[in-house]
């Protein structure tokens, strides 16, 4: 029979830290066509190297991903919810990812809301139906940046500024953080080689030391735009959720669409509203869970 005496001998003995882990399983998923790895890092420190984050998000010869994403212990949340690009570079906050994360907590606890916090702060995430998320965003910034682009930039000042943008630009194009730098050119060109360019232009120039991500939204009625973002860190993307909240909060400011729309993106459909009684921005649409799997590290 066993007792305190022998529980206090065992617990005394000498223990790592924390064990580290040999391999590390993981979730691939996508929200809206936006896909990502998830490590669960709940329980030991996960910290990948530049070299293998990009050989990871090969999509030729790794698992392929546009964001991984690693879901960390918090004393303020849930979780805490991290963020790497493609490239290997370490942001803010990632709206996608975070319908993704919040569902598989929500399924983890078995409760319809939790708390999640990122680099940009915390947010809500509560469930909208099946393998649907809707996320409080919380307030968008229009003062993110000093240059004199920032919140009313102007067609000359584009043309000036970033280069000649080689297609019609319909309305004052806009800068908007979601906690991740965002700007928002509306024009009805929309092809792939135009997003590329002048995305790619627009991402590097000195204007924006920390990289930005650059949307191009085609307004098509009150209630609807037409989006495709080249993403700071990952290029072209079949959607970005920041990026479809910056779109449709730049579209109101210029009276284009209603406080709530729906943002049609390469891989889906969002549902963005800037609440008016709250200045917040609620993101709502699909969580699809892919595959699982096992890191090599
Ligand atoms: N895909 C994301 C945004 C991911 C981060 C972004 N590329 C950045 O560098 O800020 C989303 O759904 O918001």
């Amino acid at each position: 029979m066993s007792n305190g005496s022998e529980s206090r001998a065992v617990s005394s003995r000498p223990e790592p830290a924390y064990i580290p882990a040999m391999t590390r399983s993981f979730v691939k998923m996508n929200g809206a066509g936006n896909d990502f790895v998830v490590i669960d890092a709940l329980g030991a420190p996960f910290r990948p190297t530049q070299d293998q984050i990009t050989t990871l998000a090969d999509r030729a010869s790794g698992e392929g991903f546009d964001q991984l994403i690693a879901i960390e212990p918090s004393d303020a949340a849930d979780a805490f919810m991290r963020v790497w690009n493609a490239d290997g570079s370490m942001v803010e906050t990632c709206g996608n990812a975070l319908r993704c994360v919040g569902w598989l907590l929500m399924e983890a606890k078995g409760s319809d809301r939790v708390v999640i916090d990122t680099a940009a702060g915390p947010t809500t995430a509560s469930r909208a139906g099946d393998h649907r998320v809707t996320v409080d965003m919380g307030r968008p910034r229009l003062d993110w940046t000093e240059v004199p682009l920032a919140e009313e930039m102007d067609t000359r000042g584009i043309e000036l500024q970033l280069g000649p943008i080689d297609a019609p630009i319909l309305h004052t194009p806009g800068a908007v953080s979601m906690g991740n730098p965002h700007v928002v050119f509306f024009t009805d060109r929309q092809d792939d080689a135009f997003v590329t360019g002048s995305g790619s232009l627009v991402e590097h120039h000195p204007l924006f030391p920390e990289g930005v991500n650059v949307g191009f939204a085609h307004v098509l009625d009150r209630g609807h735009i037409r989006l495709r973002v080249w993403e700071r860190g990952a290029g072209l993307t079949k959607a970005c959720g920041t990026g479809a909240c910056a779109a449709q909060v730049a579209a109101v400011r210029r009276g284009l669409t209603d406080r709530k729309a729906t943002v049609v993106v390469d891989g889906g459909e969002l549902t963005i509203d800037w609440d008016p009684a709250t200045d917040h921005v609620l993101m709502t649409g699909p969580v699809e869970v892919e595959r699982t799997g096992t890191l090599p590290f």
